[in-house]
């Protein structure tokens, strides 16, 4: 070994010792500074809000009824503060299956997820504060308008038009300079993605570069936007590492939410009860698997299934955990035949990309890989194509987040041995998938697992729909922009799909059958971490956010999104947030005029 290339070693190592304990001494400051934090003893404790959950909704809703209400806001957590590591773009998939994710695994899939072992998904969800929102990928997405015109038509919302939300999404949508966009000439993906666009103007297909909630290099979520900025107030106080196991509902006058029953682990890990009251209204943010998790377990839902579930029935409101939906990914790796530089073992451990970092929060390190999006909105079948600049996908740590099974991920990556290959990943999916799936429980126990089925694929309509999805992201990659990297799309030789392909002729033409594609997403597809739909709007909540039939609880998270939001989902559940606060506003102000 030269001394030089010691030399190198050397300055890697000591700058990678000195990064880790720096970020070690902060993640403790952080973590041991929450103001507020209420203590709970045996006396009766009452709020006028009561917030479950601190993720992108309920840290967007607590800072705003904090500032603006003049009532008390108790925000109830069941994690704590996440690490200072959450904050570093690349390291997000390193938090997955840690102590701040919540790691659910779906049931086994019926009619998916074949490569996977049980068939079973990984559904990371966050947990601490600033939830899925500090643990996500943190790629923002302004909305697309006909989105919520079809709520509007479709699903009989009224008032959840466009129009009415757009105002809604301008004040969710972080000003420029808290955002990072990745430049154009990035590396030579984002500038083939970018030169690749009028290859296609024919047709009416979006080229975005990413645009990421990232400041400075580091993670700038709702949890920096909104929660931090109000911890200090003399109306909130927090709850965190608590877990909000009980509704309990009084019927007079009419059926309220009158207290939440919440458990703490004490030092023993003994569960210790506490009974906290409700006086004006009870928010649900508890994300899309929990918020019906809490409900059911509350005894609120269809009551021919809690009572199949063995529970006991305090309201019968049908459609609880029903309607689940979740965006599906198909990803393809294509390798390159020239330095791109794409995100590998070299790149990353290159002095220079740590202290381009260090420096200017750029580099590898400054986002999470994803370079950019082709979608096609207009579309009969509209699809999303996403590109991530990532040549060497580490086996053991992608196996552990997706669950594959060590043949389908070799298929997937048949050049995963190599740690300085240069590539991409393309994944394809639909942006308006029509399956749908379930939330149900095992019992009523909070500590337990919900039962989550995405049912992915279950409608042909998606399969269909994602095939003509990789077509298209085939033409992307064969275009002429595209070629100066030479590139090699690695079609999956998997022997469940052999009957159908991948033939030889399918290498040199890029035509395989729709036969061996099917096969392929349903043997390596992976869900996308969009969950919606649980508690939708129009079926459980009525257009003010309201669980039908009681009176002061709404729910105000993903859960109530009634179909798809057709890309990243996140700046839409902050807006939704927002709107939840102007509505829960204006009813307290109506009350003081009484
Ligand atoms: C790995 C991953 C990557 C993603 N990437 C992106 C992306 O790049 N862009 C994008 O737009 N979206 C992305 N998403 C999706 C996005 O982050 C979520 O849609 C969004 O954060 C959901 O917000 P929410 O408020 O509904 O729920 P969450 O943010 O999940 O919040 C729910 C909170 O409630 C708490 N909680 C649950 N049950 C209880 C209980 N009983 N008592 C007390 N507290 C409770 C949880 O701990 C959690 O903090 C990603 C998600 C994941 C998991």
């Amino acid at each position: 070994m030269g001394i030089r290339f010691q030399k190198i070693l050397c300055v890697g190592a000591i700058i990678v010792g000195c990064i880790a304990a720096l970020l070690i001494l902060v993640s403790k400051l952080l973590q041991e500074n929450l103001p507020n934090v209420l203590v709970l003893e045996n006396k009766e404790l009452e709020f006028d809000y009561i917030i479950v959950g601190a993720g992108t909704a309920g840290s967007t809703l607590t800072s705003l009824l904090t500032k603006h209400s003049n009532g008390s806001v108790l925000l109830i957590e069941a994690g704590g503060s996440f690490g200072y590591l959450s904050r570093i773009p690349l390291l997000s998939t390193f938090q997955q299956m840690g102590p701040n994710d919540w790691s659910f695994l779906s049931v086994p899939q019926k009619h998916s997820s074949k490569g996977l072992i049980e068939q079973r998904q990984c559904l990371p969800r966050g947990k601490g504060l600033g939830g899925s929102a500090n643990l996500n990928y943190m790629l923002h997405f302004d909305g697309y308008g006909p989105d919520f015109d079809a709520w509007h038509k479709l699903h009989n919302l009224s008032d959840w038009s466009w129009t009415d939300m757009r105002p809604f999404m301008a004040a969710a949508t972080p000003k420029k300079m808290d955002l990072y966009e990745i430049p154009r000439d990035y590396s030579m993906l984002s500038l083939a993605l970018e030169e690749s666009k009028a290859e296609f103007v024919e047709q009416s297909w979006q080229f975005r570069r990413s645009v990421y909630n990232i400041k400075n290099g580091l993670r700038h979520s709702v949890l920096q936007q909104f929660l931090l900025p109000v911890l200090n107030s003399v109306n909130l106080r927090l709850l965190p590492k608590t877990l909000v196991k009980r509704i309990k509902l009084s019927s007079t006058p009419n059926l309220k939410a009158s207290s939440v029953l919440v458990g703490i682990k004490d030092e023993q890990n003994k569960e210790v009860e506490f009974n906290i009251k409700v006086r004006r209204e009870l928010l649900l943010c508890a994300g899309a698997y929990q918020t019906p998790q809490l409900l059911l377990a509350s005894g609120i839902g269809d009551s021919t299934l809690l009572t199949q579930m063995k529970l006991t029935v305090q309201h019968h409101l049908p459609m609880v955990g029903q309607g689940l939906h979740d965006h599906f990914n198909v990803p393809l790796f294509v390798s390159i035949g020239s330095i791109g530089p794409t995100l590998n073992q070299r790149t990353l451990l290159s002095p220079m990309n740590l202290l381009n970092y260090l420096s200017r929060g750029t580099g590898f390190f400054g986002n999470f890989g994803v370079l950019g999006q082709v979608s096609g909105h207009e579309e009969s079948l509209p699809f999303g194509i996403t590109f991530f600049g990532a040549g060497a996908i580490d086996e053991s740590a992608f196996m552990s987040i997706s669950n594959f099974k060590r043949s389908a991920f070799r298929a997937l990556f048949p050049l995963f041995h190599n740690a300085t290959q240069e590539g991409f990943i393309v994944i394809s999916n639909c942006l308006q998938p029509k399956s749908r799936g379930t939330v149900t429980l095992l019992n009523k126990n909070m500590r337990r697992k919900p039962l989550i089925d995405p049912n992915y694929l279950s409608r042909d309509q998606d399969v269909t729909c994602i095939i003509a999805a990789i077509r298209n992201a085939v033409k992307v990659v064969r275009s002429s922009a595209f070629a100066k990297l030479q590139p090699k799309i690695h079609w999956p030789k998997l022997r469940e799909c052999s009957n159908f392909g991948p033939f030889d002729r399918d290498f040199a033409e890029h035509q395989p059958s729709d036969h061996y594609l099917e096969c392929v997403m349903r043997h390596i597809g992976l869900g996308s971490h969009h969950p919606g739909g649980s508690c939708a709007l129009g079926s459980v909540v009525d257009s003010q956010l309201r669980l039908k039939g009681i009176s002061n609880v709404r729910v105000v998270d993903a859960s109530v999104l009634p179909r798809p939001i057709s890309g990243n989902p996140n700046t839409v559940i902050t807006a939704i947030a927002i709107r939840a606060s102007s509505i829960v506003l204006k009813s307290e102000l109506q009350d003081s005029l009484l």
